[in-house]
C-alpha cells in the first residue's frame, strides 16, 4: 500500500540543542502542533529512541546525525541544522534515505566575524593575559607587546560568507587584508587573494580560519604550519575544533611562538554546560576560549529558528527543497486544485520513463511536472486531479529503483 498524506497533527517534530522558540512559533503558525523540545543534544541510544517516530528533526552543530542513527529514523523526511555546518550530518547516508537537509547559511554569519574581530583587538592588546592576571590580583600596567590593530595584516583562510564580511569590518579598523580559499574569489575592498596557505601563514599579524570541516581542513594548522606564522602572532579558531592541532597549538604558546589565541571550538567539546571543559589551552592565559559561541547571539539564533523552521515547514507543506545542501533543488508553486505527488528516487537510467509509463498507462491528467537531479538521486513532483492521486502514488512507489514517495492534498 502507498504512503499517504500525513495530517499535520500526525507529524512530528523533534528539535534539540535549545533550538531558538522562534522556531516552534513559526512552525506553529504553519499548523504544526506535535513539537518535541529538548534543550540538550541526546546522547546516542536516547537519540535513536527519539528519532524513530519523528518526521523532522532540528539540531545544532553537536547533535551527531550517523548512518546508525539515520537507520532507527524510518519516518524521517528531512534534516533542518539550525547552524550553518553540515559536518555533524551524514550526508551521504541522508540522501541514500531521500531525507532532505537543511541549513542556515547566513544568519550567524555577522555575530561570529565581530566575535573574530573583538578577539583580535584584544589579543593583540596582551588584554586576555592582562585580565587573567588582574583576577588574580597582579597589576600588569605594561605597552610591552600591546599593539593597535591598525595597520596590522589579517590573514584569514576560507574567504566565504563568514571570511569575506570579517575582511571588511578588519579593513574598516584600518588592517591590510589576505585571504586564501581553494577557489578563485572576488575579494572585497583592498583585500588580496594570497595562492598558498603557507604563504598568508608567514605573511599575516593575526590569522582567522573560516573553513568547514572537511577531510582536506582536518589538521591544517599543525605543527609546520604555526611554525611559519611570525613570532608573536595571533591565532584565531572560530570554525571547527578539527582544523587546528591543539597540542601544537598549546606548544607553540608555551614557547611563545605564537603570541595568543582565540579558540572558540574543539577538537572534543563538552555535550552539555553541566560537562566539565577539558583542554590544554586551559594553562593559557594569552588565551581567549570560548564555548562555541561564534554564533550564539540573540539576533542570530532568533533569526535562524525562523528560516530552518521555513524550510522545513514548507518542504513539508509543498515539497519546495530550495538551497537544501544535500537534495536536487526545486521551487514549487502551489499547488490549489491539484494534488501533489513527490517521487524520490535513485538516479538510474529508465526511472523517468517507468515514471512516465504510470501517468500514460492509466490516463493520468498531469497538470504540472518538475524535476531536478543530483549525481545520487532524483526528484520528481507531479501535480495531478485529486481523484487519480492513490493510484499514481501506489504505481509510483512500485518502480524499482524508489527510495520514498508521498502525496501533498
Ligand atoms: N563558531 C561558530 O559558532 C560557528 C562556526 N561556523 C563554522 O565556520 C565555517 C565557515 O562558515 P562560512 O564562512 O559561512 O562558510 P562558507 O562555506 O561560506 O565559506 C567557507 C570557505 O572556505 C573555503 N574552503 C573550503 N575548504 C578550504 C580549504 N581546504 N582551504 C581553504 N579554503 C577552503 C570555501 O571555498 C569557502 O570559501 C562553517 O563551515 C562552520 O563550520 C559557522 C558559524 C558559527
Ligand atoms: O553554525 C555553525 O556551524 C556553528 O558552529 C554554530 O553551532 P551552534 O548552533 O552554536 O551549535
Amino acid at each position: 500500500m502507498a504512503p499517504k498524506s500525513l495530517e499535520k497533527s500526525k507529524i512530528k517534530f523533534l528539535l534539540l540543542e535549545g533550538v531558538h522558540p522562534s522556531a516552534v512559533e513559526m512552525l506553529r503558525s504553519a499548523g504544526y502542533e506535535n513539537i518535541e523540545l529538548h534543550q540538550k543534544a541526546l546522547p546516542a541510544e536516547d537519540l535513536k529512541a527519539a528519532i524513530a517516530n519523528a518526521h523532522f528533526v532540528g539540531i545544532r552543530s553537536r547533535t551527531q546525525l550517523t548512518e546508525d542513527v539515520f537507520a532507527a529514523a524510518r519516518k524521517l523526511v528531512a534534516v533542518g541544522c539550525f547552524c550553518i555546518g553540515t559536518n555533524q550530518v551524514d550526508l551521504a547516508a541522508a540522501t541514500r534515505r531521500g531525507i532532505a537537509v537543511f541549513n542556515a547559511p547566513f544568519s550567524n554569519t555577522r555575530s561570529v566575524a565581530e566575535l573574530v574581530i573583538a578577539e583580535a583587538i584584544l589579543l593583540l592588546r596582551g588584554v586576555a593575559a592582562k585580565n587573567a592576571a588582574a583576577h588574580r590580583g597582579e597589576w600588569q600596567k605594561s605597552a610591552t607587546a600591546s599593539y593597535e590593530i591598525r595597520g596590522k595584516r589579517l590573514g584569514i583562510v576560507g574567504y566565504g560568507n563568514i571570511g569575506m564580511q570579517l575582511g571588511v569590518i578588519a579593513e574598516g579598523l584600518g588592517m591590510q587584508v589576505q585571504f586564501c580559499d581553494v577557489v578563485s574569489k572576488l575579494p572585497l575592498g583592498n583585500a588580496r587573494q594570497i595562492p598558498g596557505l603557507d604563504q598568508l601563514l608567514a605573511q599575516s599579524d593575526v590569522v582567522s580560519l573560516h573553513v568547514p570541516e572537511t577531510k582536506a581542513t582536518r589538521n591544517m594548522m599543525g605543527a609546520g604550519q604555526l611554525a611559519l606564522m611570525p613570532r608573536g602572532s595571533i591565532l584565531i579558531n572560530a570554525s571547527r575544533g578539527s582544523v587546528v592541532d591543539i597540542d601544537a597549538l598549546a606548544a607553540n604558546l608555551e614557547s611563545g611562538h605564537i603570541g595568543g589565541a582565540g579558540i572558540d571550538v574543539f577538537p572534543v567539546e563538552p555535550r552539555s554546560n553541566d560537562d566539565e571543559f577539558l583542554s590544554p589551552l586551559r594553562a593559557f592565559d594569552n588565551t581567549i576560549l570560548t564555548p562555541h559561541i561564534g554564533g550564539s547571539t540573540v539576533e542570530a539564533q532568533a533569526n535562524i529558528g525562523m528560516e530552518v523552521a521555513e524550510k522545513l515547514a514548507h518542504y513539508s507543506d509543498n515539497g519546495t527543497s530550495t538551497s537544501s545542501v544535500n537534495f536536487p533543488e526545486v521551487a514549487l508553486p502551489e499547488h490549489e486544485g491539484s494534488h501533489r505527488l513527490l517521487h524520490i528516487h535513485h538516479n538510474v537510467p529508465g526511472i523517468m520513463s517507468a515514471i512516465n509509463r504510470v501517468f500514460s498507462e492509466y490516463d493520468v491528467n498531469v497538470s504540472a511536472q518538475f524535476l531536478q537531479t543530483n549525481e545520487a538521486i532524483g526528484y520528481v513532483v507531479i501535480d495531478v486531479d485529486a481523484e487519480y492521486s492513490d493510484l499514481a502514488l501506489e504505481k509510483l512507489t512500485n518502480i524499482d529503483g524508489t527510495i520514498r514517495s508521498r502525496v501533498l492534498f
